[in-house]
């Protein structure tokens, strides 16, 4: 049987990140974010129950899903961002555990990791044979986010308080990264978790 952990952590907190280190090291890797993609691709099922939902503003020209506009109807709104969730969430979660089971199921001594943005909110983590969480001092991490997505401190501060507080995140986990410093002191969280896995 296969070991497979989730990766977690909050909003711009470095996840993609440290997955690529996983990937660069010889790790399998699967992200949530592109399963969520996935589930409200054109043509499938999410996008129509959203289109229902939020109404055809949510579309871009092209019938594509126009992200930008439903994360300013999303966050900062707990109600609506409870609708999206009510749908988005079992699709999401339906495809990710047909993927661990599969990934579990195989012979390849090879670990893989599967970065999960809501594990916890979720309830991914009993799937798992291990949990990592990714922390940043609350700070930088508003800061990169505000870099990373242009927005405004008032914004990126509305998509940070839509999910669990980073320290519930750090404390449930089973390990831990700090990405608060630079991409060397990164590597070298990185190399210090490894041979723990
Ligand atoms: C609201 C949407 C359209 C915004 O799209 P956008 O391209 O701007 O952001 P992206 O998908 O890259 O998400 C960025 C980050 O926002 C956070 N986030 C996304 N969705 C949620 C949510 N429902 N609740 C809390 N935080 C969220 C995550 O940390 C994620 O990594 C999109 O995030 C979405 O469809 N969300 C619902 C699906 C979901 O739960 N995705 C999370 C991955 S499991
Ligand atoms: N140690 C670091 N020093 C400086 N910048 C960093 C560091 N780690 C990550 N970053 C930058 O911070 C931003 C957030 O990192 P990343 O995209 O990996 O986070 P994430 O947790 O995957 O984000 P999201 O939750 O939005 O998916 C990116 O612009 C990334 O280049």
């Amino acid at each position: 049987m296969s070991k497979i952990y989730g990766l977690t952590g909050g909003i711009a907190s470095g996840k993609s990140t440290v997955l690529n280190l996983f990937r660069h090291n010889k790790f399998i890797v699967y992200d949530a974010d592109y399963v969520a993609r996935d589930v409200v691709k054109v043509g499938t099922v999410g996008l129509k129950q959203i289109t229902q939902q939020f109404g055809e503003q949510i579309l871009l020209p092209d019938g594509n899903l126009n992200r930008r506009k439903l994360s300013s109807i999303v966050f900062g709104d707990r109600d609506e961002l409870d609708k999206l969730d009510k749908i988005t969430r079992p699709l999401i979660k339906k495809e990710i555990l047909q993927t661990v089971a599969e990934v579990k199921r195989s012979t390849d001594k090879t670990i893989s990791i599967f970065e999960i943005p809501l594990l916890f909110e979720g309830n991914y983590q009993n799937y798992f044979d291990g949990v990592i969480s990714v922390y940043v001092e609350p700070q930088i991490q508003l800061h990169r986010l505000m870099r990373r997505n242009a927005l405004s401190k008032e914004v990126a501060l509305e998509q940070i308080n839509s999910q669990m507080s980073m320290y519930e995140k750090k404390e449930r986990a089973d390990f831990v990264i700090d990405n608060s410093e630079d991409l060397a002191h990164l590597q070298d969280e990185f190399s210090r978790l490894i041979p723990q896995l």
